[in-house]
C-alpha cells in the first residue's frame, strides 16, 4: 500500500473525478458514485481541516450533482472555472469561445455516428466516441483540419474522447491556484488521477513538496485507489 510521507495535519487532498473517484461509464451522465465514497470523503475533509478539493475536466455543476456539498473546493473544466470555497462565487477566466462552425461540424459528425456525442463546456468541447468507436477517425479527421492553436485551443486525447481545451490552462495550474488559499495554503498537496490531463496535477503536486499518483501506474485501478482512500479516511497509511 502507498504510504503518504506525512501526516493529515500537513496534507491537502486534491482528486480527479472520472476514472478515479468513480469508474468510467458509457456516458458522462451514467457514472455511479460508489457506496461509502461520500462518507469517506467527508471523514477526510474533517481530518484535513477542510483541505479536500476535486479537480476535474467536468463543469463544476456536475460535481455538485454527483457529490453535493462534499468537497470544500472544486476546479472544473481542467481549471477554467474555480470555486475556492463552498458557496463562493465561481472564478471564471476570460477565454476564447469555440467557433460556431467548429461546433456545428462536430455536431454533424456526431449525428452521422449514432452513439457519438458532443459535450459543450464554457471554453471547449469534448467529442465522445465511447459508444461509437467508428466515429474516432471521423472526429480526428475533422479536428485535425482546424487551426486549433491559433484559435487559442489545444486538442487532447481523453478516455474514448477528444477534448478541445483552452491553451495554457491545466490541472497543474488549478492545483497551484487552490493551494494558494486557506484551508489548502501551507499544506502539502496529494493529487491522484487517471488520465493524460492528470499528469499536470501530479507534476504540480510533486513540485510543491507533496506527492502525486496515477491510475494505473501507481494504483492498478480506481477500485484499488478507493480502498486506499477509505483506509486514509480511517487513519491508516499516513506518515508522521
Ligand atoms: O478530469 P475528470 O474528472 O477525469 O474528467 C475527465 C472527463 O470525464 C468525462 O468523460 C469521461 O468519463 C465518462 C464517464 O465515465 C466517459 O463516458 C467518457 O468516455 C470519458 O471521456 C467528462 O464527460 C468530460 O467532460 C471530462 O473532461
Amino acid at each position: 500500500m502507498i504510504q503518504v510521507p506525512f501526516s493529515p495535519s500537513q496534507a491537502a487532498l486534491l482528486l480527479d473525478f472520472d476514472g478515479t473517484l468513480v469508474d468510467i461509464a458509457p456516458t458522462p451522465e451514467s457514472v455511479r458514485v460508489p457506496d461509502g465514497l461520500t462518507d469517506d470523503l467527508l471523514r477526510l475533509r474533517d481530518m484535513l481541516d477542510g483541505a479536500l478539493a476535486i479537480i476535474t475536466g467536468r463543469p463544476i455543476a456536475q460535481i455538485d450533482h454527483f457529490l453535493p456539498g462534499i468537497p470544500y473546493a472544486v476546479a472544473g473544466e481542467h481549471g477554467v472555472v474555480v470555486r475556492p470555497a463552498p458557496e463562493q462565487a465561481l472564478r471564471e477566466r476570460e477565454l476564447p469561445v469555440v467557433p460556431a462552425h467548429w461546433v456545428n461540424a462536430a455536431e454533424k459528425t456526431a449525428s452521422d455516428h449514432p452513439g457519438a456525442s458532443i459535450e459543450h463546456k464554457k471554453a471547449g468541447m469534448v467529442l465522445h466516441y465511447r459508444r461509437a468507436p467508428e466515429a474516432e477517425s471521423a472526429f480526428r479527421e475533422l479536428t485535425s483540419a482546424w487551426p486549433v492553436e491559433s484559435g487559442g485551443f489545444h486538442l487532447q486525447d481523453a478516455q474514448m474522447a477528444i477534448e478541445l481545451r483552452p491553451l495554457g490552462i491545466d490541472k497543474g495550474m488549478a492545483l497551484q491556484e487552490l493551494m494558494a488559499e486557506a484551508p489548502f495554503k501551507g499544506r502539502r498537496p496529494l493529487f491522484v488521477g487517471d488520465d493524460v490531463t492528470d499528469r499536470d496535477g501530479v507534476r504540480a503536486a510533486n513540485q510543491m513538496g507533496g506527492a502525486g499518483w496515477l491510475i494505473p501506474d501507481d494504483f492498478p485501478d480506481a477500485a484499488t485507489f478507493r480502498r486506499w482512500l477509505h483506509d486514509l479516511s480511517e487513519g491508516r497509511g499516513w506518515g508522521a
